[in-house]
């Protein structure tokens, strides 16, 4: 039995985590401190050597495929450079994350999430999780790919001007445009995925042709408790791919062969994993892997996560050749819409969120259309 709905119990009145106050503190409010056994330990991760993959050559190369195939069935993250993304725009989208996160609260909080919604400002997660707070500030931006056409930023710089006001206009170009180019990224991923897993290139990439993703800009203040706080706690991404750009600061890392390893920043690569909804779809060839952010005492640190999500309703179901007598379906059909509200209403994303959401449909009947195996 899964205790779904405990992880939402009613909070106590909810704390306020204003990192300007809350980050020079001696001491930090219990909410914040995570149980031994989840709490990283002073001893440096070592490195989990990921493959830097080099994209030059274009999706269809066969190295690249190998590459990309050896790195999911290990642990589903690899790093790829020369992927054709502007420097100047990851360059922008860092400054005005930087210069989003320095307002002051009340000015971050005229864009705050709603209880249930998965976009806007959250700091800390205050008032939705009781217990094991993430040290972090959170700006989630949703980019529908089959807008861009209509407003050439999936809808984003119009989201932000009507949270923030017409002076955010820029920034939302800004991230329009980087998650325009995220969204192009993530298709000759899954060229690469389709043609790794024996499915064809074409397959993933029209699945995703129209995306309907989320843009996080991850904020996470120094922390003088560094080794009994987690800026984002232990988790798999529900998502179905995840392109990350962090800033030169390292904390992001993965847990492979039962241990915690780091993966270091590389100036101008981009850290690719695959998450939930991909491996229902690759019928649990390919793993979402466990991996978490710790935080320093020394310095803030800002990552860039675009989440690639299929449109709401489309059921996600696994290619034929990926299912058969020796590989029976390993999860049920579902819409990314029931899963993306299993997150944000029932259940808080960690390392069994597939399983619980599995066992959640069948109970609670969220049957999606029938199977036409
Ligand atoms: C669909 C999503 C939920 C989360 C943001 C995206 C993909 C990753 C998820 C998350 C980061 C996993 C760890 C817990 C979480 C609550 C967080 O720390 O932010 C998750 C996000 C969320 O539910 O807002
Ligand atoms: O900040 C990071 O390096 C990782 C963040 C993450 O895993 C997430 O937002 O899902
Ligand atoms: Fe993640």
């Amino acid at each position: 039995m899964v205790e779904v709905e405990a992880a939402h119990q009613q909070p106590p009145p909810a704390l306020v985590f204003d990192a300007a106050r809350l980050s020079g503190q001696a001491d930090i409010p219990q909410q914040f401190l995570w149980p031994a056994d989840e709490s990283p330990t002073p001893d440096a991760a070592e490195e989990l050597p990921v493959p830097l993959i080099d994209l030059s050559g274009g999706a269809a190369d066969a190295e690249v495929v190998r590459q990309v195939g050896e790195a999911c069935q290990l642990h589903g993250f690899f790093q790829v450079v020369n992927h054709g993304i502007d420097p100047a725009l990851l360059a922008e989208a860092h400054r005005f994350t930087d210069a989003f996160f320095t307002l002051p609260l009340a000015e971050k909080q005229r864009a705050q999430r709603r209880q249930g919604e998965s976009c806007g400002y959250a700091s800390s997660f205050t008032g939705r999780f009781a217990s094991k707070l993430p040290w972090k500030e959170t700006l989630s931006l949703r980019y529908c790919s089959a807008s861009a056409s209509a407003a050439a930023d999936g809808g984003v710089a119009a989201y932000l001007v009507e949270k923030l006001g017409e002076e955010y206009r820029r920034h939302g170009e800004v991230y329009g445009r980087y998650c325009s180019e995220m969204s192009r990224l993530s298709l000759e991923i899954m060229e690469v995925l389709g043609a790794s897993l024996g499915v064809g290139r074409a397959h993933f990439r029209r699945f995703f042709e129209g995306n309907d993703s989320i843009m996080r800009l991850n904020y996470y203040p120094p922390c003088q408790r560094p080794y009994e706080t987690l800026g984002t706690g232990p988790h798999c991404d529900p998502t179905s791919l995840t392109i990350l750009h962090q800033d030169d600061v390292g904390g992001l890392q993965v847990c492979a062969a039962g241990r915690w390893r780091s993966i270091r920043p590389h100036a101008g690569a981009l850290v690719v994993n695959i998450g939930d909804t991909f491996m229902a779809l690759s019928n649990g060839r390919y793993r979402s892997c466990l991996h978490r952010a710790v935080v320093n005492s020394r310095v803030a640190r800002r990552s860039l996560a675009f989440f690639l999500c299929p449109e709401m309703d489309k059921v996600v179901r696994p290619p034929g050749e990926l299912v058969d007598a020796r590989n029976p379906r390993a999860y049920p059909d579902f819409t990314w819409r029931a899963l993306l509200d299993f997150t944000m209403r029932h259940y808080r994303a960690d390392m069994r969120t597939l399983e619980a959401f599995s066992s959640w449909i069948v109970r609670h009947g969220h049957h999606a259309p029938p199977l036409n195996l």
